[in-house]
């Protein structure tokens, strides 16, 4: 019987359906080392928020066939060393919505009421109620950060209470934020206009120290903020700075930068205007059943060797068709990785064209793969082949799927065309004879270029000089040029320059790329 490990809390519901077809040993004090230690005895090991599944614990594994995370965060698992190793990881991304949804709304209202200050004072033996006079969230500006599932539900509540509805989401589309009520505006004006804001997005390289000492700043006086989404997007020194200074009206934390929070952390110190909760966001008897058993099930699924619902490293193909596309699929993700950050802002359409023989094959799992590249920026490990298209529905992305077998200026070839609120953008690509792929067309000028990790696209008139000029800045900064091309359609007309970099540009390189004169764009994109 295969053996799984419980290593925090579990709703039984969950335990009761593994112990169909596993030993479950529920452990829930185990540290680091001791995970490292045990972990080798054990098929399969299910989770919440309060263990870190390191890459340690991952490589340490040598039959572990699946993680799941009874919940919808991953990022306290190493899914990149999980994948290599071939372990699925698997979520729960719907299970606890409305708690965590529940828990913003009480969090926004308790900071609105000084509830847990004047409770506190009620059982003290006091009765001051001048002490507590609160405001009303009525009419109120209701900024959200992240309009996805949670900012959603939230979104609607608010709006019954009649509060005004702003937010923010790069990644979702205007027609998709009408029908949930809000308007779509940027961070800076969120910042600039909520009354309260309430943060809903996946902690990410964009994400991390989204309000900082400068965003606060820009806030008003008596602005509320709520986060019940992860640690560590809000700076939690300059906040408890703002609190003490009375800079800001309140806050509400559900997740801190590190969990538990310390003892020495400032935050502790803070009075009446900070709430803070012990990430409890999914933590209702209804949640907690919820993602037990979806979980569970996928588990348990998985170990009798069939496919998990909500992996979120893995593709859900049959694994015939997989084998034959699998070539086409690394194309069209990589593809759609790159129209994404070449358009950037949001994407309102995607047009999905195979070329020569591609046009022959199941389109399904190419525009799937398209869509898992688009999406990855925004929802990085999180999109799979399993959930690309939900989200992207989700998200207002409409999807039109063409062929044409007669465009043969590679055996099989496929085009991406993104219509976005930046403008519409187009890339294709094609495989070579050995499988390699190659960036064979950016918005209609022809190259031949491999993708690279860090990449810079110019836009720029053709005439003599700028290569080098752009060559030597690059050289001025340290950065090494792997390999340049340029693609131009007329001589002296416009053209791209694509350059394939072995580091990220450092800060204000691309501000200085930008006004060398000619230059008419410029842009980084990491695949
Ligand atoms: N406190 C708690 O106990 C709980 C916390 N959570 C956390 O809540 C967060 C949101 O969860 P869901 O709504 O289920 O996820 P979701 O994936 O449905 O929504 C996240 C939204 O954030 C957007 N987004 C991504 N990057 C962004 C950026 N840089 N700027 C603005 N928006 C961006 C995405 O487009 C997406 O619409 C996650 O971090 C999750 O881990 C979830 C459940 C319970
Ligand atoms: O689902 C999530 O992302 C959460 O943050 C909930 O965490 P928990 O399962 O309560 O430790």
């Amino acid at each position: 019987m295969p053996k799984l490990l419980v290593s925090d809390p579990i709703d039984q519901a969950g335990i009761d359906i593994l112990s169909q077809v596993a030993q479950v040993d529920v452990e829930t004090s185990l540290s680091q080392e001791d995970l490292v230690r045990v972990i080798p005895e054990y098929d399969a090991l299910m989770i919440r928020s309060g263990t870190r599944v390191t890459k340690e614990i991952i490589e340490a594994a040598t039959q572990l066939k699946i993680i799941g995370r009874a919940g919808v965060g991953v990022d306290n698992v190493d899914v990149a060393t999980a994948t290599r190793k071939g372990i699925v990881v698997v979520n729960s991304p719907e299970g606890n919505t409305i708690a965590a949804a529940e828990h913003a709304i009480a969090m926004m209202l308790s900071l609105s009421r000084y509830i847990p200050d004047a409770n506190q004072s009620v059982k003290s033996g006091k009765w001051n109620r001048k002490a507590f006079v609160g405001t009303e969230v009525y009419k109120k500006t209701l900024g959200i950060v992240g309009l996805g599932k949670i900012g959603s539900h939230v979104a609607a509540a608010a709006k019954a209470m009649g509060m005004k509805l702003i937010a923010y989401d790069p990644f979702i589309s205007t027609e998709r934020a009408e029908q949930i009520g809000c308007r779509l505006v940027d961070l800076d004006l969120l910042f600039r206009e909520a009354d309260y804001i309430t943060l809903h997005v996946p902690k990410t390289a964009e994400t991390a120290n989204m309000i900082d000492a400068a965003a606060l700043a820009k806030m008003k006086p008596n602005v509320r903020i709520v986060n019940c989404s992860r640690g560590g997007i809000i700076d939690e020194a300059a906040l408890a700075e703002a609190l003490r200074e009375e800079r800001i009206g309140g806050a509400a934390l559900d997740v801190f930068e590190n969990e538990p929070l310390e003892a020495d952390s400032p935050l502790r110190s803070v009075g009446k205007q900070l709430i803070l909760t012990p990430h409890l966001g999914a933590s209702t008897a209804e949640a907690q059943v919820n993602v037990a058993i979806d979980v569970a099930e996928q588990i348990r699924d998985v170990l009798l060797g069939l496919p998990a619902r909500s992996a979120v490293n893995i593709p859900g193909l049959y694994p015939d068709a997989l084998e034959k596309l699998r070539p086409y699929l690394q194309l069209a993700e990589t593809l759609g990785n790159l129209v994404g950050q070449v358009a950037g802002g949001r994407i309102e359409l995607l047009n999905v064209r195979m070329q020569g023989d591609l046009a022959n094959n199941d389109s399904q799992p190419v525009v799937v793969a398209a869509l898992k590249g688009l999406l990855s920026q925004a929802l990085r490990e999180r999109v799979n082949y399993v959930n690309a298209s939900i989200e992207a529905k989700e998200r207002g992305i409409r999807v039109i799927e063409t062929r044409d077998a007669s465009i043969r200026d590679y055996a099989g070839s496929l085009h991406l065309e993104a219509k976005g609120s930046l403008g519409d953008h187009a890339v294709t690509g094609a495989l070579l004879g050995d499988g390699e792929i190659r960036i064979t067309d950016i918005d209609e000028f022809p190259i031949n270029v491999p993708p690279n990790h860090y990449m810079l696209f110019t836009r720029h008139r053709d005439m003599p000089g700028i290569i080098g000029k752009i060559g030597s800045l690059l050289g001025s900064f340290n950065v090494n040029i792997a390999s340049m091309q340029v693609g131009r359609k007329i001589v002296r007309g416009d053209a791209v320059m694509v350059l394939s970099i072995d580091d990220p540009l450092p800060d204000g390189l691309l501000d200085e790329i930008k006004k060398v004169p000619g230059i008419r764009d410029a842009y980084t994109v990491t695949l």
